[in-house]
């Protein structure tokens, strides 16, 4: 992803921000946060608590009801069309008997940046090839994406997001399924694209590794609980009035007990 400039406002900047569906159910209600550049986010809730509607619609997926999303200072649709916000699917949200090959998924990442014609220039090449060579992907460039194991397939859509070149990185469950080399490659790309500059949001349930590999979290159950910087914001107290007492008690000494091999893995300095 590309480093070219600094940017000193939020990069995500939600602004009072509701989802109510047409069929009446509510997805988030009044949320408000501001992420800098080059930092990265959890998004943690429990099932059903808004995390993917609010995703969503920083994406530009959903529209708000009310209150607005600004990327860069932009409308959401104005980052989307200079290709500024790339997205790293949950497995299950992604048709796989589609007919492509891991190449014409990495490739994508780069249809912003093509020309009309959308034939792939020398650069488009190099940085498909150079995001495969990241993710460790390059031996799989043939392959049909339908294929691919459960960790390759996060492997494709990492690098189609690295081949995008956006400044926010949304991520659902990136660690979902894949085994410890997997995660620790996906937690080095966060590591560099956070030094690079980018905005990172990652949805988990993944809750005791949030203070190794996190900045900031959210915490959501329908309205924002708490946000804030990990060492202030993962609390018991937040915790608990997010997801009770008991799973705020588990959370927390499991975070504790991570291994000191594991933290240094997460850690993020
Ligand atoms: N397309 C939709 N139409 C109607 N209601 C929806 C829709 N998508 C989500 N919802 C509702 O909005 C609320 C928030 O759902 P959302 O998927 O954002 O939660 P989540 O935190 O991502 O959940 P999970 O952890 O289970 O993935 C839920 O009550 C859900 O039923």
């Amino acid at each position: 992803m590309s480093n070219s400039h600094q940017y000193d406002d939020p990069v995500v900047d939600v602004s009072r921000t509701s989802v109510r569906y047409p069929d009446g159910h509510l997805g988030i209600r009044d949320i408000s946060l501001t992420l800098p550049a080059g930092s990265v986010c959890a998004l943690i809730g429990p099932n059903g608590s808004g995390k993917s509607t609010l995703c969503k619609t920083i994406l530009g997926f959903t529209r708000p009801t009310s209150g607005r999303v600004r990327l860069m200072g932009m409308t959401v649709r104005q980052a989307q069309k200079r290709n500024l916000v790339a997205y790293v699917p949950q497995a299950e949200d992604v048709d796989w008997q589609f007919p492509v090959s891991v190449w014409d998924v990495v490739m994508m990442g780069r249809q912003g940046q093509m020309n009309w014609l959308r034939i792939p220039s020398a650069t488009d090449r190099r940085c498909v090839e150079e995001a495969m060579a990241r993710m460790e992907i390059t031996d799989l460039a043939r392959r049909q994406i339908g294929m691919l194991s459960g960790g390759q397939k996060k492997r494709v859509f990492l690098a189609r997001a690295l081949a995008q070149g956006s400044r926010v990185l949304v991520l659902d469950e990136p660690f979902t399924g894949v085994d410890a080399h997997t995660e620790q490659g996906i937690m080095g790309l966060i590591r560099g694209l956070r030094d690079e500059g980018v905005t990172v949001l990652i949805v988990t349930h993944a809750l005791s590794n949030v203070p190794q590999y996190c900045d900031h979290v959210a915490m959501v159950s329908q309205q924002l609980v708490a946000f804030g910087p990990v060492a202030t914001t993962f609390t018991q107290r937040h915790l608990a009035a997010t997801f009770g007492d008991v799973m705020a008690d588990t959370v927390l000494s499991g975070a504790e007990t991570a291994t000191p091999e594991r933290a240094s893995a997460w850690s993020l300095s």
